[in-house]
């Protein structure tokens, strides 16, 4: 099997292994506010195990990858959740792997759209930031606490990841 990795639209059906999609998403909206507000409720839930650990919110400015990219690494989070939702407008791709034995398995690269955040559910193995096209900024909702928080794996053969068309 090639190590050229294909590129799929982000749909919630197709990430539903690995978490969860954030995005305006009608059948979880809810009029607030005296019907002024669309509340699209619950999209996601944060986790943070651990003793003392807590949910912080960042900013990730994330710089633009080049292509063709070499996937040589995968990460995870073994105590908490991981969400990144756009704030620029931007595409990005999202790379996640099923757990195979301890390991990622082959990756998968979903194209997000510049309105579809995700959530990595814990312990979900998953690719860094990967911005598209120019310096992007991402609202980022993740664990902090004791204990080792991030785990890697490093392929023995590089997976490819051609120039997305956007
Ligand atoms: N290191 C860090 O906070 N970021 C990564 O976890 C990532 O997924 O981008
Ligand atoms: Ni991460």
């Amino acid at each position: 099997m090639s190590q050229i990795l294909d590129i799929v639209p982000l749909t919630k059906s197709a990430f539903a292994p690995f978490g969860d999609i954030i995005e305006a998403d009608p059948v979880t909206m809810r009029y607030i506010n005296n019907g002024t507000t669309e509340r699209f409720h619950a999209l996601a839930a944060a986790e943070a195990a651990g003793e003392g650990a807590r949910v912080v919110i960042n900013l990730f400015r994330g710089q633009p990858r080049h292509f063709p990219y070499e996937v040589d690494m995968m990460e995870r989070h073994p105590f908490g959740s991981q969400s990144f939702s756009p704030i620029s407008g931007r595409p990005y791709l999202v790379v996640v792997s099923e757990d195979e034995g301890g390991r990622p398995g082959r990756p998968r690269v979903f194209l997000a759209r510049g309105d579809q955040g995700v959530n990595y559910r814990r312990n979900t193995w998953h690719h860094p930031l990967m911005s598209l096209g120019a310096v992007s900024d991402f609202l980022v909702v993740d664990r902090e606490g004791p204990g080792n928080n991030l785990e890697e794996y490093f392929f023995e053969r590089p997976f490819i990841i051609s120039e997305p068309s956007l």
